[in-house]
């Protein structure tokens, strides 16, 4: 496996993946986008930082990829969309660099209250000026945190020891969250009318892009300090020189800017209330080390088929939970793939129902494992747990989950129901038997079987007549097609059957042929599980 580490990340964590048996790593940094290009080719995995930028075409020359690591927060250099489409895991390190974010962070704070870097500057000249770097205290003044995650939360933490009044935003906040660290809930124009410093701390998306514009700047009080250290762009740059112009901000620190790196003739670099930082948030020996071995671990468990850690595009699902929901994985596949063989090419709902202890589980991982058995032999290799739903999606197919607190008779249960276009219904149920958890199916088409899920069924409907289970036993013995199990369900005496047979191999084109011939079957499906 080859995996490609393509930022500067921790050397604990490259010789972590050197150490892996079977792993052959390649660091190549500041390469150029076709360079990217052409290193990707035969790569399994590939580590970044905020630098790589991992677009569509650069998923598209990596057949082999199964994974982008990100070491650190933001994944705004990994185009998430294609990589979900393409089956590729995306993964990041949400907490390790949290603090060193949150002290960076302060660190502007202070600095934009106390002009310190000028200052220093200055004595680096060989000055000597007591009256030009005066400063305000942060002490009782109000600090707006828009964006109460971690790193705002730390952040909102320092600032109540300076003795500062916290007023935060953020529309997806638990009460009880903001509650336990005693900020004011507030609303944006709340804090724009009443901070005294401002400091934003959430990903950059459509609702929060230019969020700080010249009118959010008009509201504000003159004086204002302003501080990013999240994402360029939350901050309407052009709009910040001119409140910087006019007084109307007295100071600004920003980690992070709408181009990186910043452009050499950018205003923000002359003014001299502004604070720079080439986007050194996370860049601490402790963040460094903590992000880079979390993201190598990471990375070496899916490449070695383990657990998924803080996936981006898919739930992670950690070893305690994989061991309980193994066999729910497997057997929803079995049934999506069973529905599928079973039913018209053309489906417009999948449906599934879960039953019993199952409604407890995460039924989302399972939820995707059946969608990965209804697409394994329409999409094939190509299927994953991260894609599965945006294929599905992409055939127009609705899929449909409900949990069913209704007797069902079994313990447990889970049903795949496909519906075409004009409304019929193809369906299979399944349940775990047993101390082993041993998947069976006990319903097809609405008729209760009994067999287990392995192998390869011959499921038939047949006019319920004498001697069918003779003629198809003969028909596969003289096919040297051995019956490993059997199943036979009738409504009604004389009415219509149905047979299911599960088979050690697969019956040949003329054995099927003779089955469908027979006069008394009305159909005959081969499926393999
Ligand atoms: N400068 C640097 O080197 C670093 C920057 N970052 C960036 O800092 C930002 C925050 O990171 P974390 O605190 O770890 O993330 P987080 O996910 O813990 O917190 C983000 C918060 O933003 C809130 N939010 C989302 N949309 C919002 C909106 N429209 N208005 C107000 N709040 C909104 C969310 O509810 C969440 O609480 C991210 O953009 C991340 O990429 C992170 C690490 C280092
Ligand atoms: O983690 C984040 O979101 C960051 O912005 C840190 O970026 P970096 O890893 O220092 O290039």
């Amino acid at each position: 496996m080859k995996i490609l580490v393509a930022d500067k990340i921790s050397p604990k964590g490259v010789e972590y993946l050197r150490k892996q048996a079977g792993f052959e790593v390649i660091e190549a940094y500041g390469s150029s986008p076709e360079k990217v290009l052409e290193l990707v080719k035969d790569v399994h995995a590939i580590a970044v930082r905020s630098e790589t930028k991992i677009t569509k075409q650069v998923l598209e020359a990596a057949p082999l990829l199964k994974v982008v690591g990100r070491a650190g927060v933001g994944v705004d250099n990994v185009d998430v969309e294609a990589a979900t489409e393409r089956g590729v895991v995306v993964m990041n390190t949400p907490a390790g660099n949290t603090i060193a974010t949150a002290e960076l962070t302060f660190t502007h704070i202070l600095c934009g209250a106390r002009p310190v870097p000028q200052a220093a500057a200055s004595m680096k000249n060989g000055e000597w000026n007591r009256k030009a770097f005066s400063g305000i205290e942060l002490f009782r003044k109000t600090l707006g945190v828009i964006g109460l995650g971690r790193i705002g939360g730390e952040v909102a933490k320092r600032a109540q020891a300076f003795g500062m009044r916290v007023l935060a935003y953020d529309p997806y906040l638990a009460p009880s969250r903001a509650k336990a660290m005693q900020v004011e809930i507030a609303t944006l124009d709340d804090i724009l009318a009443q901070a005294d410093y401002i400091t934003v701390h959430m990903p950059l998306t459509e609702d929060t892009k230019y969020m700080i514009d010249e009118a959010a700047f008009e509201k504000c009080k003159k004086g204002l300090r302003i501080f990013n250290c999240a994402r360029g762009g939350i901050i309407k740059e052009s709009a910040l020189v001119e409140a910087l112009k006019s007084g109307k901000v007295a100071a600004a620190g920003l980690d992070v800017f709408e181009g990186e790196p910043l452009a050499k003739d950018s205003p923000l670099r002359s003014m001299p209330n502004v604070v720079l930082t080439p986007h050194l948030g996370a860049s601490t020996a402790e963040a460094q080390e903590s992000v880079g071995i979390e993201i190598a671990e990471q990375i070496a468990d899916v490449l070695k088929g383990g657990v998924i850690r803080n996936a981006v595009n898919m739930p992670s699902i950690d070893e305690a939970a994989i061991k309980i929901l193994g066999p729910y994985l497997d057997l929803g596949a079995k049934l999506g793939t069973l529905v599928q063989q079973i039913s018209p090419q053309q489906i417009s709902t999948l449906r599934i129902t879960y039953w019993g202890k199952i409604v407890d589980l995460d039924a989302n991982a399972i939820t995707r494992s059946i969608q990965r058995g209804y697409l394994r032999r329409i999409s094939g290799e190509q299927v994953n747990f991260v894609n599965a739903p945006s294929l599905m999606q992409r055939l127009g197919v609705q899929v449909e989950t409900i949990k069913s607190n209704n007797d069902c008779g079994y313990t447990e249960l889970m049903a795949v129901d496909v519906i075409t276009p004009d409304g019929k219904i193809y369906s299979a149920q399944g349940t775990l038997i047993g101390k082993g958890g041993q998947p069976r199916i006990v319903n097809i088409n609405s008729r209760e079987v009994e067999v287990l899920a392995e192998g390869g069924l011959l499921v038939l409907e047949n006019s319920d007549v004498p001697g069918m289970v003779g003629t198809i036993g003969t028909i596969l013995g003289k096919d040297k097609v051995n019956i490993a199990d059997m199943s036979l369900s009738r409504l009604t005496p004389g009415g219509t059957a149905y047979m299911v047979v599960r088979v050690d191999t697969e019956p040949s084109e003329a054995a099927r042929k003779e089955i469908k011939a027979l006069p008394a079957i009305k159909m005959a499906k081969f499926v393999q599980l």
